[in-house]
């Protein structure tokens, strides 16, 4: 059986459906397919479910604390079979959300299966051949699983499996300091697990400054978490609930004993499955589809977008890619990827906001780099809200006197981060964050003041 449809878009993920949409919308007859659970890896195995696993954790920590704000809540229990369901219950409502967004879609079809090229204009999904006129591609991402001696006789946790965990582990021994191996890592602990941080690299999260890394570390140990770092050489021994994990070339060599094991060491693109040789769309050394500034493959008519074309890796880059195709495609507007400014954060607690180049980066860009730095002991909000951990950075360039990135590592980071965003995409001096008069009591009300304190870096 075959089927023709004017435009097809494989994988609902955090462009997808949007893009479904817009595309319908233009009275293009559209087929959406999927292969698995609409919403993709945010809504099911990402950013919800650990965000609201996330929650259940900062409740806990506080719990433990309350005495200090003069509160007495009992000893506090974890209960994972309730975190479980919770977790389960928010990311199923926001797939259900998607699910029904998607069937009111006029000109849409949600078509099931795994879709092939078996040409530049044919899919195939199972047995029945989709034509399409336009295809966009939006086939995110999946773990990396490293090939580590051991790891095919040795169970091991993904993202994906330790979300099904409903008891705790008692010892969870993450390989990876980044992203994921930090924010589950302190979540299980605030749990109650013993963890231990697993990182190749000489400290964690390598992409960042190195006082952002020491102040993580700080975070983490201050809370219990084993952190061994250099790690080179992994190997994986033992059986389910008695694991080891070994970093030969480490020096002295370690060695650290758990019961579960969860890998957190990247992501690789879901290309390999997609018969993109059939199609002649050409990939990256990493199996990232090559894309120019607008999202367009080097095949007429086949677009990529999110975190399978390598330009970003997170749900609001992914978002992003479809903002830019449809300006270009539907709204005559040349939006481009190269228009973004690279923002992100790590949901530990207190959360790291991260925008633009960090502060090494710049240096190496050769920037006149000024840097204002200010401890969140030095910030009320924090202070009174008894979360004093961490601290904030900007980073300028003193010849255009535009800010260059940014980072707040502390209470509400995330969120206040984004008031200094803004004033990178308008493109203005800093002396706009300066003459702002920000709220009292908050966390951004002191960016003017480390703006104001500017000081040249070596
Ligand atoms: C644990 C974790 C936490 C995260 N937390 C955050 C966060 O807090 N903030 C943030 O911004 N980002 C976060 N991310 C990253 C974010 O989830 C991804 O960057 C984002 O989901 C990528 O979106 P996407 O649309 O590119 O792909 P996906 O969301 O992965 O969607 C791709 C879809 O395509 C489908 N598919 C793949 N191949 C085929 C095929 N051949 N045929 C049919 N369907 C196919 C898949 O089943 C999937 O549904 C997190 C990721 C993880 C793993
Ligand atoms: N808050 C968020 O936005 C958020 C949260 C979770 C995940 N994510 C997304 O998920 C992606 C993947 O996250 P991640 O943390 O798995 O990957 P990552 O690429 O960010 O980090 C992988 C880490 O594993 C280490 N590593 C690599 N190989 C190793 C080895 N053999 N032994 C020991 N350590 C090794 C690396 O040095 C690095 O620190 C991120 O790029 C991000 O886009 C985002």
């Amino acid at each position: 059986m075959s089927q023709r449809f004017d435009a097809v878009v494989v994988g609902a993920g955090q462009a997808g459906p949007a893009l479904a949409e817009r595309l319908g919308k233009s009275g293009r007859k559209v087929a959406v397919i999927e292969r698995k659970l609409v919403g993709g890896t945010c809504v099911n195995t990402g950013c919800i479910p650990t965000k609201a696993m996330v929650a259940s954790a900062y409740v806990a920590q506080l719990g433990r604390r309350s005495e200090s704000y003069g509160v007495s809540t009992g000893e506090v229990g974890v209960d994972m079979e309730a975190i479980w369901k919770r977790t389960q219950g928010i990311s199923g409502h926001s797939r259900s959300n998607v699910e029904k967004w998607l069937a009111g879609m006029p000109n849409v079809s949600l078509l099931r299966g795994h879709a092939a090229f078996e040409s530049s204009r044919t899919l195939r999904v199972g047995d029945t051949l989709i034509e399409g006129g336009e295809i966009f591609l939006n086939v995110g991402g999946r773990a990396v699983i490293p090939d580590f001696p051991g790891i095919d006789s040795v169970p091991y946790l993904t993202n994906t499996g330790i979300l099904e965990l409903r008891e705790l582990p008692r010892h969870l021994v993450i390989v990876g300091g980044s992203y994921i191996g930090l924010e589950f890592g302190q979540m299980f602990r605030r749990f109650g697990a013993e963890v231990s941080i697993v990182e190749r690299s000489d400290r964690l999260l390598p992409k960042e400054d190195p006082d952002v890394s020491a102040a993580v570390v700080d975070i983490l140990q201050r809370e219990g978490i084993g952190l061994h770092l250099a790690a080179e050489c992994i190997e994986l021994h033992g059986k389910a609930g008695d694991i080891s994990i070994t970093a030969k070339c480490a020096s002295p060599r370690m060695e650290v004993h758990g019961t579960h094991v969860l890998l957190a060491v990247g992501r690789r693109p879901n290309t390999d499955a997609l018969g993109l040789d059939k199609a002649g769309v050409a990939i990256n050394e990493h199996g990232y589809i090559t894309v120019d500034d607008q999202c367009r493959t080097n095949v007429e008519g086949i677009w990529a977008l999110g975190e399978c074309n390598g330009r970003g890796a997170f749900t609001h880059t992914a978002y992003n890619d479809y903002e830019i195709v449809a300006a270009n495609l539907l709204d005559g507007e040349p939006r481009r990827i190269s228009d973004r400014i690279l923002a992100y954060a790590l949901f530990i607690d207190p959360p790291l906001g991260r925008i633009g180049l960090t502060e090494r980066e710049a240096l190496n860009q050769g920037h006149d780099v000024r840097v204002g730095v200010r401890p969140m002991s030095r910030v009320g909000r924090a202070i009174e809200r008894g979360e004093t951990q961490g601290f904030m950075k900007v980073v300028v360039d003193g010849r255009s006197e535009q800010l260059l990135g940014a980072a707040i590592l502390g209470v509400n980071g995330d969120e206040a981060i984004h008031s200094l965003l803004d004033v990178m995409y308008a493109k203005a001096r800093y002396q706009t964050v300066t003459h702002a008069v920000h709220i009292h009591p908050t966390v951004a009300e002191l960016l003017p003041t480390v703006l104001q304190g500017l000081g040249t870096v070596k």
